[in-house]
């Protein structure tokens, strides 16, 4: 089939190397045109694994190309995905414009029938505004054509996003139209093939699951962190509690880390969406007004640990940070828990030595240069002269650390630990004093992040 992408950022350069991948002919587009040209020459503007190879092989093919030309992308597919940002507005609902401007365009260019679909994540009744404004377009022009609107969310995870487009466990559709069946049947198919992944539903609906799906997953994490908080308080380790409720399949394992707070460009801006459609309809969310307002309290929670483990002496002091990433396998610093941290260290007057094996080109152009904040080569130049060290993001090198190492480095023998990598005993032999999030034996140090 052929299959033109609006927006080539993590979801439109994710789906749409995959479906090149699996034979479609695929036209990439982008209002940006350093990101195209980057594109065009052979790169990949995002860090995501597998993408580079996957994209560079399509290309090589002839089956995946890159364009700014927004009338050759209307015009070349007969599925029109809409893959562009859909960011929070200022009072928090999610902003449609780069939506509804696709959608403007595909009404000003398209020349035959075509199903527009939504990638983006959009508050229920978008489809209905897409619709809308392609035929204002058609209209304009005069001319009669036929199209159809369908919902179609992206569930990809960063850092795994390869992997859950083409593994991922559905395919949501919403559509009342058998054409749209079919035609998404036919895109689908190489991916659908041991068993129907295809769900459809109506299109309201589809747009309402992929919400629902990332404030069910926000509030497992708020609710943990919740956990956390209160175990610190009651002598318990929540990792046994964790693992405690984690084996009760009827709860599983995933998303029941506690840590300092989820961000990412999605769950922090999802939440706050669903809320505010929530109170369009005169239904005040409580439940995820509570997820959204536990995050913010979470996200200050290593910024109290080390400011009381301190005692309250921050400035002037160096404070080595690993991991910047929101979360490990990506570059991605969007709503990062290192941020809340970094600017408040900042603020009480502390230095940073950061490191992160793939965010610190992203770090560079977030802060640019600035005395207080030093990027390192490796996580070992990041402690060398620190007083303290926390631990943003689990990437995987921070894992094995020689503990007996890190005591003769930091100035101080004071590690916060935001994603519980370590066993509290093992730094506390070796003299250092531990902070993890929630640990039965630092629970004598807990820390409440508004005092
Ligand atoms: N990042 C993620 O992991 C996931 C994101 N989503 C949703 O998918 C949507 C896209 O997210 P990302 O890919 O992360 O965004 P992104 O910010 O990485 O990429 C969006 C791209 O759209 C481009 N764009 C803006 N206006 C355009 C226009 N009129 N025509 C063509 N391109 C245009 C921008 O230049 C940018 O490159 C959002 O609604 C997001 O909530 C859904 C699932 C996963
Ligand atoms: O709509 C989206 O954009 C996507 O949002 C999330 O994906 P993503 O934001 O890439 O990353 P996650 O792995 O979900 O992590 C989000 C945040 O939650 C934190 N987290 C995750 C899991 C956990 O147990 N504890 C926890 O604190 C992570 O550290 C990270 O900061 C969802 O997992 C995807 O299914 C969804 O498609």
């Amino acid at each position: 089939m052929r299959i033109s992408v609006f927006g080539s950022g993590y979801v439109g350069l994710v789906s749409g190397a995959c479906l090149a991948d699996v034979g479609h002919e695929v036209l990439c587009m982008d209002v940006d045109p350093e990101r195209i040209a980057t594109l065009r020459a052979g790169e990949v503007p995002i860090h995501e694994p597998g993408l580079d190879g996957l994209i560079r092989q399509n290309a090589e093919a002839g089956r995946l190309r890159f364009t700014t030309d927004t009338e050759e992308a209307v015009q070349f597919g007969s599925l029109l995905f809409i893959a562009v940002g859909t960011p929070p507005d200022e009072d928090g609902s999610a902003d449609l414009q780069y939506v509804l401007a696709v959608a403007e365009s595909i009404g000003r260019y398209m020349q035959d029938y075509k199903v527009v679909i939504d990638k983006s994540t959009v508050p229920v009744g978008t489809a209905d505004k897409v619709r809308a404004t392609v035929q204002a377009a058609l209209d304009a022009r005069g001319i009669p054509l036929d199209f159809d609107v369908c919902s179609n969310p992206e569930f990809l995870k960063e850092g795994a996003a390869i992997e859950d487009f083409t593994r991922g466990p559905r395919i949501v559709v919403g559509t009342d139209s058998e054409r749209v069946r079919e035609a998404m049947r036919e895109c689908y198919a190489p991916y659908n093939r041991n068993h129907d992944k295809l769900m459809f539903m109506s299109v309201r609906a589809a747009e309402l699951t992929k919400y629902a799906a990332n404030a069910m997953l926000a509030t497992k994490i708020s609710f943990m962190n919740e956990m956390a908080n209160l175990a610190e308080r009651l002598d318990v380790d929540i990792e046994e509690v964790r693992r405690g409720i984690g084996s009760d399949p009827r709860i599983g394992y995933h998303f029941i880390y506690p840590g300092c707070g989820y961000g990412g460009s999605c769950f922090p801006k999802d939440v706050q969406a669903l809320c505010r459609t929530a109170r369009q309809v005169d239904y005040p969310a409580q439940l995820l007004e509570a997820v959204e307002e536990v995050n913010n309290r979470q996200k200050g929670t290593l910024f109290a640990k080390l400011n009381q483990a301190l005692d309250g002496q921050l400035a002037g002091k160096t404070i080595a940070l690993w991991g910047l990433a929101f979360k490990p396998n990506t570059d991605d610093m969007r709503a990062a828990p290192s941020r809340t941290l970094m600017e408040a260290l900042w603020a009480a007057g502390a230095k940073v030595q950061a490191y992160d094996p793939e965010a610190m080109k992203e770090c560079r152009r977030i802060y640019g240069e600035r005395d207080d904040l030093m990027l390192a080569g490796d996580r070992i130049q990041a402690v060398r002269g620190a007083d303290a060290l926390v631990i943003c993001t689990e990437w995987k090198e921070f894992r094995t650390v020689d503990f007996a190492w890190l005591k003769r480095e930091l100035n101080l023998p004071v590690v916060v630990d935001g994603r519980n990598l370590y066993e509290p005993k093992a730094l506390q032999q070796a003299g250092l004093l531990y902070y993890g999030v929630g640990r039965g034996d630092s629970a004598s140090r807990c820390v409440r992040p508004e005092a």
